[in-house]
Parts: structure tokens; C-alpha cells; sequence
């Protein structure tokens, strides 16, 4: 017999029946594995922004591209590429910018580096792969400006915060 504050207690009163915990689980799991885009931390929602940026080589020169003087960093140098849509791989995502940004095709082969950096606007999680050019020619569409460096010369052009560790990965893989 259970103690009286317990017998009289109806038996749904913190569980109503034998779904519950398993959906609560469920759900639990659910946002483990896909944690939300703008995530809370200490009263301020951080905008978690996944983005791609292309690597292209072209007789062992390296393309960089500058970015406007509207927008989001203004004037710095960049990876050409952008942010992942839903429903999109990292690299079908990548094929899609290059197409869209710069008129040409590109084969997308291995990654050089992943990293994060906290900008005002949000935080950045920017993937960068080496590509090469399939069809067509970078053409300037969005950008300032498009030059081709030798890797050595790489540190010569003030990049974007999120994409310093993959230009030195790049100097490093390269030979510079
Ligand atoms: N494409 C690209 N974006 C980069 C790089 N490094 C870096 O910090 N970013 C930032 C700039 C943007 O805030 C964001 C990419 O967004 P986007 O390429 O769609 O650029 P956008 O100008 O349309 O973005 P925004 O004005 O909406 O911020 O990531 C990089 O190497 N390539």
C-alpha cells in the first residue's frame, strides 16, 4: 500500500500516459542533433550563419575576391562563395555561389579548412575547399575586385577575420 500523499495522487499527474516520455525523448534527441540557427547565450540571440567559400587554382595561382563597399564587411578580402541554403550540401551550396557569383563552373575537391568567428552580425562558420575552374572564366559580378596571388603573397591583402587560418593553411599546403 503506498503512503497516503501518493495513493490518493491521480496516476497521470506527472506522466499522462506511456507516450509522453518517449516524444519528450524524441524531441530531446531532435535538438541535439540539430541544434537551432540563432542559439541563445546569456540573454542575446547569436545568428549562427553556415557559409562556403571556394579555394580556386588556376596554374598555381590562387583566386581572392573583394567584397563590395555595401554590406557586411566592407572592402575586405574573401573566398568567393555564401551562405548554405536548406536542403544543401556544403558542396553543392559551393557549386551553386561560384555559378551564381561568378558565371563559371567549378569541381569542388577537399577541404581546407573549417573555422568560426564571432562579427557583430553574427556568428560565421565558414568552410573553405580547394576548386578548380571546370568551365567558363570568374567573371566580376558582385565583387570589387578579383586578383590572382601566388600563395606566398596571400598575407599581403587584408582578409575577412573568419578566413585568416584557412589563408595560412593554404600558404602552408602550397609551399609559400
Ligand atoms: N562568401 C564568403 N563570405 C565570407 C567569407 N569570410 C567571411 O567572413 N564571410 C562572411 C561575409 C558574410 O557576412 C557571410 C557570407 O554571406 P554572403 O557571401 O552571402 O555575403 P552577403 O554579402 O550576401 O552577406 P550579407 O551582406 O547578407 O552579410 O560570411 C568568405 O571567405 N567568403
Amino acid at each position: 500500500m503506498l503512503p497516503g500523499r501518493w495513493r490518493d495522487r491521480p496516476a497521470n499527474r506527472f506522466v499522462s500516459g506511456p507516450e509522453r516520455p518517449r516524444q519528450a525523448a524524441a524531441k530531446l534527441n531532435e535538438l541535439v542533433r540539430s541544434p537551432p540557427d540563432d542559439e541563445q547565450t546569456g540573454g542575446q540571440v547569436v545568428r549562427k550563419i553556415r557559409v562556403v567559400g571556394a579555394v580556386i587554382l588556376r596554374d598555381g595561382l590562387v583566386m581572392c575576391a573583394q567584397r563590395g563597399p555595401d554590406g557586411s564587411l566592407p572592402g575586405l578580402w574573401e573566398f568567393p562563395g555564401g551562405k548554405i541554403e536548406s536542403g544543401e550540401t556544403p558542396r553543392s551550396a559551393l557549386e551553386r555561389e561560384i555559378d551564381e557569383e561568378l558565371d563559371c563552373t567549378v569541381r569542388v575537391g577537399d577541404e581546407v579548412e573549417t573555422t568560426t568567428h564571432v562579427y557583430p552580425f553574427g556568428e560565421v562558420t565558414l568552410t573553405t575547399f580547394y576548386c578548380d575552374l571546370v568551365s567558363g572564366s570568374p567573371k566580376l559580378t558582385e565583387h570589387a575586385d578579383l586578383a590572382w596571388l601566388k600563395p606566398a603573397d596571400l598575407d599581403t591583402l587584408e582578409w575577412a577575420p573568419a578566413d585568416i587560418p584557412a589563408v595560412r593553411r593554404i600558404m602552408a599546403d602550397l609551399g609559400a
